[in-house]
């Protein structure tokens, strides 16, 4: 696994961040060192995505990077049929889940799109997975995607969406930034490191709080809303598109 020094240099700070090749190449390194609950948050999208697939409809996964959430789902699928669709805009990201798949067994089950997910066409859904994409989109784009995510959904279907939040006190937002850059610290990023990228990410990873997410979701339709992991900021929430 290539490690991420993407901040240590100087210059890293003076653009906003963005899923280049150089970010994607240390992609893996970045999110065990970055996200808190990566892992376990991604085992959990699987079983439950298994659990609520139905046979004849698709699984979309928007925002889908170099592909951790399908690779896993198509190994432990084994023989199992499913269809997916996996999508990013990021075409460096596409290269290696594309080069992931073509030594893998079955891997036609995943169809990869290089499109805006903001413009992309969904229908037929049982599962859509979001996984920390949301809060890259402009707040103007968040409540039409989360709309058309749940129009796109057949009833009993689910969004998996996690999310970075913040919390509207701003003492409890400082307890959870001071956990998470000792989270950042104690995987060996330095403070300046922290602090570039916090600047990289400005404007670029906007995230909201709790609440917004909820009156999103129930706004869109999903009146059923669980959150099944949470570590301050990264909070994942399971939607279920009721059956009538
Ligand atoms: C933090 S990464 C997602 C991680 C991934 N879901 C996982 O579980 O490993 C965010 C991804 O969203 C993609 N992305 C951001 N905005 C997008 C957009 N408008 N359309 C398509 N992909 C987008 C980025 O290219 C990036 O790969
Ligand atoms: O907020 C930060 O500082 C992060 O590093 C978070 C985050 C994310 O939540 O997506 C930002 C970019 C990278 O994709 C990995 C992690």
């Amino acid at each position: 696994m290539e490690v991420d020094t993407i901040f240590r240099s100087e210059e890293s700070a003076s653009s906003p961040f963005a899923f280049n090749a150089s970010v994607a190449a240390v992609f893996d390194d970045m999110l065990k060192r970055s996200v808190p609950l990566y892992r376990e948050a991604l085992d959990l999208q699987m079983k439950l995505a298994d659990r609520f697939y139905l046979p004849g409809t698709r699984i979309y996964d928007l925002g889908c990077s170099h592909g951790n959430f399908g690779v896993g789902f198509l190994e432990a699928a084994g023989d199992r049929d499913f269809s997916m669709v996996a999508v990013d805009n990021s075409k460096p990201m596409l290269e290696i889940y594309e080069k992931r798949l073509s030594v893998r067994r079955g891997s036609g089950r995943i169809q990869l799109c290089c499109e805006d997910i903001t413009t992309i066409p969904m229908e037929k859904a049982s599962v859509v997975v979001m996984n920390l994409t949301l809060q890259f989109l402009p707040l103007a784009m968040r409540d039409e995607i989360i709309g058309r995510v749940f129009n796109a959904l057949v009833p009993g279907g689910i969004l998996l969406l996690t999310e970075k939040v913040v919390h509207g006190d701003a003492f409890l937002a400082d307890i959870q930034q001071e956990s998470y850059y000792g989270f950042k610290a104690a995987n060996g990023y330095s403070s300046l490191e922290i602090s570039r990228k916090r600047e990289a990410l400005e404007n670029v990873l906007v995230p909201e709080t709790l609440e917004d997410h909820h009156k999103r979701l129930g706004k869109a339709g999903f009146s059923m809303v669980e959150i099944y992991l949470k570590w301050f900021h990264f909070t994942s929430f399971l939607a279920v598109k009721e059956k009538k």
